[in-house]
């Protein structure tokens, strides 16, 4: 009741996030940046972050066209002031006192490419926004989206190391995507309502490291074995899927965008600390014998609370488990010794 008369009482954004369970005058100040803002993934991706009502300050950085972005991000009347950065040297004042780093800076795919072909391109960029971050913002959390996920995620780890300033806590490498895609997938199957559906998604980011656990799916749909095989290997390609229907024109932006925007999301929750914001990510990890893994992680107001282990398995995800692990182990360890070169 009290509530709810603060509701109807506040400005619009006060109104939302006082829904979201917030009172008013508790709302920290959070500074959020997005690194490769102007891109296909980085100018929806600023949209969304601008809609969300726990950013106080949306910083916009790119190589190249962030004045744009930010001018016309920056009319809408919602509460974050919007700042654009462009280039090597403005990169410090962007991040300066961030609390959170997104990173959908790079190429993306074209269609007959793997995640891991991008490897030469993004690896760089990645080490170097990892270096500056390390610098300027080393208390940040940071949400990789750039590919190979299964390498880059590493590729910072190992820069935070050599600066001193790593904590595992704060390094996430972004699966939403895949878990969007698998709600959707199964939801389709099941003549299920998609937002009641949650599908775990573990492993990593890139074909059979992808590993949607249907079988703990809720609601559970009792769908055939048959179907779940096709389901997991649509949810493994999805990414190929929309590489190969845009033709030529890039990869996932839009449903990456929601996707990061949906995680980010969870990780301002956990910082201003709403409990039990649980999510898939692929994170510092001992549940499995690889030293980064997807898994459902627990977050709170240093990032990572607790990395949640796998859960009981079918024996199809159980195969699928066994299959990733060779991939997975050479992606990271290529992203570890290309840091260290
Ligand atoms: N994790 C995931 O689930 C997904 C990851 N991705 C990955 O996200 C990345 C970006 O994809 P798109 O936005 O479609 O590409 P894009 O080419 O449209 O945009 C990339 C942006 O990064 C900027 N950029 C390049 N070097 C930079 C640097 N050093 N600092 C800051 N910005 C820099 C470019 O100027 C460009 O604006 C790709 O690597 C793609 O594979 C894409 C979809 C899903
Ligand atoms: O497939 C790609 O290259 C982009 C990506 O990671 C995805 O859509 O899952």
């Amino acid at each position: 009741m009290f509530r709810s008369m603060l509701v109807r009482s506040a400005s619009p954004v006060k109104q939302g996030l006082l829904r979201r369970g917030f009172a008013s005058e508790s709302v920290p100040d959070r500074k959020v940046v997005i690194l490769g803002a102007a891109g296909g993934i980085g100018q929806p991706l600023s949209l969304l972050m601008k809609l969300n009502p726990l950013v106080s300050s949306l910083s916009l950085y790119d190589i190249a066209n962030t004045p744009g972005v930010a001018a016309d991000v920056g009319h809408i009347n919602t509460r974050s002031q919007v700042s654009g950065y462009m280039g090597d040297d403005n990169l410090g004042k962007a991040l300066e006192g961030a609390d959170l780093v997104i990173i959908p800076a790079g190429v993306p795919r074209k269609p007959g490419m793997t995640r891991d072909d991008l490897f030469n391109i993004n690896a760089g960029i990645v080490k170097n926004l990892s270096i500056a971050i390390a610098k300027y913002c080393p208390q940040a959390l940071v949400n990789m989206i750039s590919n190979p996920v299964n390498s880059t995620v590493p590729i910072a780890a190992e820069i935070f190391k050599k600066a001193g300033t790593y904590d595992e806590k704060k390094l996430f490498g972004v699966t939403t995507l895949d878990v969007v895609r698998a709600k959707t997938f199964y939801a389709g199957k099941s003549n299920l309502n998609v937002a009641e559906v949650n599908v775990p998604v573990v492993g990593g980011h890139a074909g059979i490291t992808i590993l949607p656990l249907f079988s703990q799916a809720s609601p559970q749909a009792n769908l055939s074995d048959d179907l779940i095989k096709a389901l997991t290997k649509r949810t493994q390609d999805g990414g190929t899927e929309v590489v190969e229907a845009k033709a030529g024109k890039g990869s996932a932006t839009l449903s990456m965008a929601y996707a990061g925007a949906l995680f980010a999301d969870a990780c301002l929750k956990g910082l201003n600390g709403v409990p039990d914001v649980v999510e898939c990510s692929f994170v510092q990890s001992t549940i499995t014998e690889l030293p980064f893994f997807a898994s459902k992680v627990r977050l709170g107001k240093n990032g990572v609370e607790e990395v949640l282990d796998l859960g009981p398995l079918s024996d199809f995800e159980k195969e699928g488990l066994e299959a990733l692990k060779a991939e997975l182990k050479s992606s990271i360890e290529k992203g570890i010794k290309f840091a260290n070169q």
